[in-house]
């Protein structure tokens, strides 16, 4: 019977086993990489010296990324980056991005060249799944998970059911890939996928580059998805072959594989898409949207805080300014990406605008630090969630939208459509 790309990726990665991989089966297996951070690795940590410590199996595959107490905001905070460093240099852990040298990890580790197509993708991280991006199988575990794999060198997984969305037109102006994720989140709900894979093809794929398949896939887990995986197609296949530093290979399902349900989306017919407080399913049109003042536009994170995210709010904010009224923050997902912005002049046409440029972190989107907002303020955010208190404040209402809305907004002081500027 023919195989889901998750099925597939499940299946090349399994230990024993003869038995063709299906949806609800059990699989023990190897991944390729195992990723942690700031938030969830010391905790991951003390899990794993309480199955006996020691020597990591496979130091190799570990990448441990300082990005959400990064900078240390507080003497907590820089406990936590205490932490990763000393694991790191005591486990001999070479793939560790301290302040300043990396980035977010969804955008830094697949940058960095050592997530592809094709690979399994273990991370501590809810957002691991934004790996789907580069046609690999990506997912969110437990803390004491990661430990296990570290100790392991394997996991398990139920293989999970697939969900298919065919994505077809030529995407309107100012849609991206963070509205078909809106779109689908309307669609379905934050419970519309729970533990299956949400796998995106069809003609419409191509419209996106690789930084908008981010977009997409960032958020799969927001509809309680295992996993989210884009299928591949030339886009993909130049991406690795410039980037990759690891063995990767192109996954696409079957003809006849088997899916729960399946979902069309005309891209021609859709619009900027925004998520009113507070949650990522209260999903409207940004038609829909007037009147509503912002104090704060914060514009990045780890799927929209690429170049073309970059390229995008520059579009809107070229010789306009910020709203007297309305602060905004921008905020590159890398070290790479700033460099690059900045050769591109954009740094500098921000500032000029009166945006507060960022060294790369997670910062405001999870309410940590560095844009934390009031209570009572209104934030227009190019994130993934805005649950009551996400962005600081309990009293603070956080809306989510794409990068073009975000900048606009910026501009005019509250939510509003790009072409109405
Ligand atoms: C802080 C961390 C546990 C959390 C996650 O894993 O999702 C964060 O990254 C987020 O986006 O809320
Ligand atoms: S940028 Fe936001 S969503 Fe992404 S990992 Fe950091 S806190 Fe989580």
């Amino acid at each position: 019977m023919g195989q889901t790309i998750a099925e597939k990726i499940l299946e090349t990665h399994r230990i024993g086993g003869d038995q063709q991989v299906e949806p609800g089966s059990v699989v023990r297996a190897k991944v390729d990489f195992v990723l942690l951070n700031d938030a969830n690795g010391p905790v991951a940590f003390r899990h794993f010296a309480n199955m006996g410590g020691g020597k990591v199996a496979v130091p190799e595959k570990i990448g441990l990324v300082c990005d959400h107490f990064a900078p240390a905001p507080s003497a907590a905070g820089a406990r936590m980056l205490g932490d990763m460093r000393r694991f790191a240099r005591d486990k001999g852990i070479e793939l560790f991005f301290d302040v300043g040298k990396g980035g977010i990890e969804h955008t830094l580790i697949p940058e960095q060249g050592y997530i592809g197509p094709g690979n399994l993708v273990a991370g501590g991280d809810s957002h691991t799944g934004t790996a789907g991006a580069f046609n690999a199988f990506g997912t969110g575990m437990s803390w004491a998970g990661m430990a296990a794999i570290m100790m392991l060198d394997e996991t398990w997984f139920r293989v999970p059911e697939s969900m298919r969305f065919h994505l077809h037109g030529a995407k309107a102006p100012y849609v991206t890939g963070k509205d078909v994720i809106l779109q689908i989140l309307q669609d379905i709900g934050v419970d519309g996928a729970l533990y299956r894979s949400m796998e995106f093809g069809g003609p419409g794929i191509a419209e996106f580059n690789i930084d908008e398949r981010m977009g997409i896939c960032n958020m799969v887990v927001e509809a309680g998805a295992k996993t989210g995986i884009v299928e591949a197609d030339d886009i993909t296949r130049t991406w690795a072959e410039q980037t990759c530093k690891r063995a990767w290979s192109l996954v696409n399902a079957d003809p006849d594989a088997q899916y729960a349900s399946r979902h069309e989306l005309d891209l021609s017919r859709m619009r900027p898409m925004v998520a009113k407080p507070y949650s990522p399913e209260n999903v409207v049109s940004v038609d829909q949207l007037s009147g509503i003042h912002v104090d704060q536009v914060y514009m990045g994170n780890c799927a929209n805080g690429t170049l073309s995210d970059l390229r995008q709010i520059a579009s809107v904010l070229k010789g306009r300014k910020v709203a007297r009224g309305t602060r905004a923050m921008i905020v590159p997902a890398t070290q790479k990406i700033y460099m690059q912005a900045m050769a591109e002049g954009l740094i500098e046409q921000f500032i000029e605008a009166g945006a507060a440029v960022s060294t790369p972190t997670c910062g405001a989107c999870f309410g940590g630090h560095n844009g934390a907002l009031d209570d009572g303020e209104v934030a227009f955010a190019t994130i993934n969630r805005n649950f009551k208190g996400r962005g600081g404040h309990a009293g603070a209402q956080v809306y989510l939208g794409n990068s073009y809305v975000a900048a606009a907004t910026a501009v005019a002081g509250e939510i509003i459509d790009p072409a109405r500027l």
